[in-house]
């Protein structure tokens, strides 16, 4: 029952914005802890591939490895399945301890559940069509109106890459090849026809990431991912569609988050829409290669004078000092401007914070009905399993018991003991 929302919006980027390709990178080295691993070590005489020899019960393709890698006590391997999901085949490069924890997931067991959820429909599937826009390469654009809610793709990754800095890109290359190659034709060729930046033969693959990863951690280690129908999703700072991945069933979920119209093109965000106009604009530029010209950033430096307002409302509906003087005036008016704004990607903020403020003056009914909002906008962020999700559904559902209850009523509570007294 922490009373705290995060001050700041957790920054979900398309991609990691570092050079993947380069040798700079400092991805986390620290050992990975399984027990097949420590008994290489502990037999560090060999290094010869641990390979579970029941590979065949899961990957159509021998796994193929480095050599142990001393950096982060593993070594990496391909592992192919290229039947998965109806022929769409994956590929994953990473330890053979991660490698398990892919494998054991549902989708390898389960031919049907993807299929069953609507994952990987057909392309278009009538509810969008990826089209070359004007100055933006190809973009996605409904084929109907959508509405706020509505699902608009759910597909599963072509690759996953560890996020590791410890190979050259020459290696790195080899074996993400490797991985590109034993998938079945059409998606091999789905994926190379994706963005690039170098146009580099000898690096395409780690080229084809560079501009198209989502990441999504995995054993406690960060993955890029290369999902070819989401990467077609565009860029703008105050989006009409947001993103999350179900890691359990390996699916990249995107929803509408405000009508689209027909025709209209369906943006994601790469990056928080929290910064100023001009660090949006550099930051767009060095990693993803683009000056933006969003409708938000049309409009250029006007626009950071609401960023203002939203900083200095969330700080004072943020403080539960004695010294508060947050309202719930303050936490209307915050979502007044996150509408005004077209932040409706990231409402579960501006309402998370309202309906801490109603809680806080005693307001269950004002309570109830923000916490529900918090919880349907989470749940187009994060998805309907997240931990914030069920924290909003909590506080809607008993909002007496949350510790912000009456927190800034400013009567002196004389207590008769059930927690609601007046
Ligand atoms: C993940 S891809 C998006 C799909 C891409 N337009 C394509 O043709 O495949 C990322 C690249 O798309 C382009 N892009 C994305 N958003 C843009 C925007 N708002 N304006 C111009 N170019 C954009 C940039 O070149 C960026 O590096």
């Amino acid at each position: 029952d922490e009373v705290r929302i995060p001050a700041s919006e957790p920054i979900q980027e398309l991609n990691i914005g570092e050079d993947t390709t380069g040798e700079e990178l400092v991805y986390e080295t620290e050992s990975d802890q399984g027990s097949l691993l420590q008994s290489i070590q502990q037999n560090s005489t060999s290094t010869d591939t641990p390979i579970d020899e029941n590979w065949r019960d899961i990957w159509t393709h021998q796994p193929v490895c480095t050599s142990y890698l001393s950096e982060f006590n593993s070594l990496l391997c391909v592992y192919t399945n290229a039947t998965f999901s109806q022929g769409r085949g994956i590929s994953i490069f990473t330890t053979p301890k991660i490698a398990a924890e892919f494998a054991a997931l549902l989708p390898f067991h389960d031919d049907e559940i993807l299929q069953k959820r609507g994952i990987n429909s057909a392309e278009g599937s009538g509810l969008w069509t990826a089209k070359a826009l004007p100055g933006k390469g190809i973009g996605m654009v409904a084929k109907r109106d959508l509405q706020r809610g509505e699902l608009i793709t759910a597909y599963t990754p072509y690759l996953i890459s560890h996020a590791e800095n410890v190979l050259s890109v020459q290696e790195r290359e080899k074996f993400l090849q490797i991985a590109l190659s034993q998938l079945p034709a059409a998606s091999q060729e789905h994926f190379l026809d994706l963005a690039k930046y170098y146009y580099e033969l000898s690096v395409v693959v780690q080229d084809v990431v560079k501009a198209n990863t989502f990441q999504m951690d995995m054993g406690g280690r960060m993955h890029l991912l290369v999902v070819p129908e989401a990467s077609r999703y565009n860029h703008a700072c105050a989006p009409n569609a947001q993103y999350y991945i179900e890691p359990g069933i390996l699916t990249h979920f995107v929803h509408a988050v405000r009508p689209i119209a027909k025709d209209e093109e369906i943006t994601i965000t790469y990056s928080t829409p929290y910064h100023p106009y001009s660090v949006r604009q550099n930051y767009l530029l060095e990693a993803f290669r683009f000056t933006c010209t969003c409708s938000r950033c049309a409009k250029g430096e006007d626009t950071d004078q609401s960023l203002v307002e939203i900083h200095d409302l969330q700080q004072s509906l943020g403080n539960w000092g004695a010294d508060s003087t947050a309202s719930v005036k303050q936490a209307e008016r915050l979502v007044k401007v996150y509408l005004e704004e077209e932040f409706d990607g990231f409402l579960d903020f501006a309402y998370g914070h309202a309906a801490l403020t109603y809680n806080s003056v005693g307001s269950a009914r004002g309570t109830v009905k923000y916490a529900a909002l918090a919880a349907e906008a989470a749940a187009l962020k994060y998805g309907p399993a997240s931990k914030d999700v069920r924290t909003w559904m909590d506080l809607a559902e008993r909002p007496m018991e949350h510790s912000s209850w009456r927190r800034r009523k400013n009567v002196v509570v004389v207590s008769d003991g059930d927690g609601d007294s007046d």
